[in-house]
C-alpha cells in the first residue's frame, strides 16, 4: 500500500554554534498536501531549523531531501529553484517598488529564464489570490502589517514552491487578522503546496496544523496531532512557566 508521498525529509539534522547545540538530531517528514507546525519554547531551535531547511545554514550533521533529491549542501537559491519557498518573519519588501513589482521579482527569482511578461501575469494572479489586487500599483511601503504579510506569502508563492516555509507570520496580527491569515495559508495548501510553519500562537496552531512537531532544547520532544502533543505531559512541562502566551488554559484551548 502506498502512503502519502514525502515532499521534504530531514534526517538527523544538527547545527552547532561553537559549543551550543542549537539543533540536535532532528528528523521529520513533510507529506504532500499537509500543514505541519513546528512549535516549542523560546530558544528551542525552531528558527535555526528553518534556516537549515531554507539553506541559510548548512547542517553540522544530517541530511535533507526535497522531492527525493538531496539538497543538504544546496544554496538557498538552488533550494528555491528545487521547490522550497520561504516567507520571512520580518517582512522585507522593496519599499519603493509597487506591490506588483515585488511579487514579480519573486517570480523571476524562483524560475530562472522566466519571461518578464509571464512573471508579471503570475504576480497578478497571486495578488488576486492573496487579496492584494486592488493594491497592485501602490508602493509596498504603504501596506499595513497584514497586507505586508500577504505580499510576503505572494512573493514566496511566486517562486512556485512545493513546500512553503513560514516563520511566525501571524506575529503582531490582531485575532481577526490572524483568522484571515489562517484562511490564506489553508488556501495555499488547498492549491497543492505543503506548508511548514513556526508559530507561537497556539489557537493558530490548533486551527491550522494537520500535524505538530514539538521542539525543546534543539530536539524533537513530541510529534502528532495538536490534541496529542498538547496533552503530552512532557510538552506541558516544557511550556509551563516559560511562555506567558502559552499557559495551561491555552494549551488545551
Ligand atoms: N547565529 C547564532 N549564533 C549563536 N547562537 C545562536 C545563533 N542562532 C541561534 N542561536 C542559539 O541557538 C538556540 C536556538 O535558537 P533559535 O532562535 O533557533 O530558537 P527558537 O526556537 O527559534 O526561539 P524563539 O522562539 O525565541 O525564536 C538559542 O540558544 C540561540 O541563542
Amino acid at each position: 500500500m502506498n502512503g502519502p508521498s514525502v515532499v521534504l525529509s530531514a534526517e538527523g539534522l544538527s547545527k552547532r554554534f561553537g559549543g551550543l547545540k542549537a539543533v540536535q538530531q532532528v528528523s521529520f517528514k513533510v507529506y504532500a498536501g499537509e500543514i505541519l507546525a513546528v512549535i516549542g519554547p523560546n530558544g528551542a531551535g525552531k528558527t535555526t531549523l528553518l534556516n537549515l531547511l531554507s539553506g541559510v545554514y548548512r547542517p553540522s550533521e544530517g541530511r535533507l531531501t526535497l522531492l527525493g533529491r538531496d539538497i543538504t549542501q544546496s544554496s538557498m537559491e538552488a533550494r528555491c529553484h528545487a521547490g522550497l519557498g520561504r516567507a520571512f518573519q520580518i517582512v522585507r519588501p522593496f519599499g519603493e517598488m509597487t506591490v506588483h513589482e515585488n511579487v514579480t521579482v519573486g517570480a523571476l527569482f524562483g524560475t530562472p529564464g522566466m519571461r518578464l511578461a509571464h512573471a508579471r501575469e503570475l504576480a497578478q494572479s497571486l495578488l488576486e489570490r492573496t487579496g492584494l489586487a486592488a493594491l497592485a500599483d501602490r508602493p509596498a511601503h504603504e501596506l499595513t502589517l497584514l497586507q505586508d504579510k500577504r505580499m510576503e506569502v505572494a512573493r514566496a508563492l511566486a517562486t512556485q514552491p512545493q513546500v512553503l516555509l513560514l516563520d511566525e507570520v501571524m506575529a503582531g496580527l490582531r485575532p481577526a487578522e490572524a483568522q484571515e491569515a489562517v484562511a490564506l495559508v489553508r488556501s495555499v495548501r488547498d492549491s497543492g503546496v505543503s506548508v511548514l510553519f513556526i508559530e507561537h500562537i497556539m489557537p493558530v496552531v490548533r486551527d491550522l496544523a494537520d500535524r505538530v512537531v514539538v521542539m525543546d532544547q534543539g530536539q524533537v520532544m513530541a510529534e502528532g496531532s495538536y490534541r496529542d502533543v498538547t496533552s503530552n505531559p512532557l510538552v506541558v512541562a516544557a511550556y509551563l512557566g516559560t511562555e506567558p502566551e502559552l499557559g495551561a488554559g491555552e494549551l488545551h484551548a
